[in-house]
């Protein structure tokens, strides 16, 4: 992983954690086998789906929620169990859960947010990889309008945020017009609470 010098956070990236084919793979694989979940969203009173279908997997016992809403995690299949003991390597990092997020196209999407829920901790070690169609990553610093970056997360990366990285930045995945085939994310976290 290389460091990305972010500045208030700390990110770091592999670009080809999994190789290409491997990544694609797993894309179809994840893509088919996964029960996929339409959760809904309340904005201002209005309820609407999420853009994006999604799922939780942990370990037993534990539940998790963002915006208002608390899941209980499916089992470990043996393929995600794989896939985290790799990412727990890269990372040092131990994880008890990953959600999953299914980017159907380009208008599917994962709006401003810090993943800086109180289950998490103090400071939260996320590791995230993509499968499938590249997106831009952006960040944006809370109270610094010049740090913006963003980063194109490409098929089999892994990324690592820790630190102070979800109290200093928020972080999205926009909508494009372009033509986009589907992507799947990964997001290991560990509850601690
Ligand atoms: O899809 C991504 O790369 C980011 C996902 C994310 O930020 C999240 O699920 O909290
Ligand atoms: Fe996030």
């Amino acid at each position: 992983m290389i460091d990305l010098k972010i500045p208030d956070a700390s990110v770091q990236y592999d670009d080809a954690f999994y190789a290409f084919a491997k990544a694609e793979h797993l894309q179809a694989t994840l893509q088919k086998e996964t029960p996929w979940r339409q959760n809904k969203i309340t904005v201002f009173g209005k309820t609407y789906d999420e853009p994006r279908l999604t799922q939780l997997y942990g370990d037993a016992g534990l539940t998790y929620g963002y915006s208002g809403i608390q899941f209980e995690p499916l089992p470990w299949t043996e393929r995600l169990t794989q896939i985290k003991t790799d990412v727990e390597k890269a990372c040092g990092t131990q994880f008890n859960i990953c959600l999953i997020n299914l980017y159907r196209s380009g208008q599917d999407s994962n709006g401003w947010h810090a993943d800086n829920e109180k289950e998490l901790g103090k400071n939260p070690s996320i590791a995230s990889i993509s499968f499938g169609a590249q997106r831009y990553f952006h960040l944006k610093h809370n109270d610094d309008k010049e740090k913006r970056f963003k980063l194109l997360l490409k098929n089999g990366s892994l990324l690592y945020m820790s630190g102070e990285t979800q109290h200093t930045y928020k972080h999205q995945i926009a909508k494009t017009k372009r033509e986009i085939q589907p992507r799947i994310n990964l997001t290991f976290r560990k509850v601690v609470l």
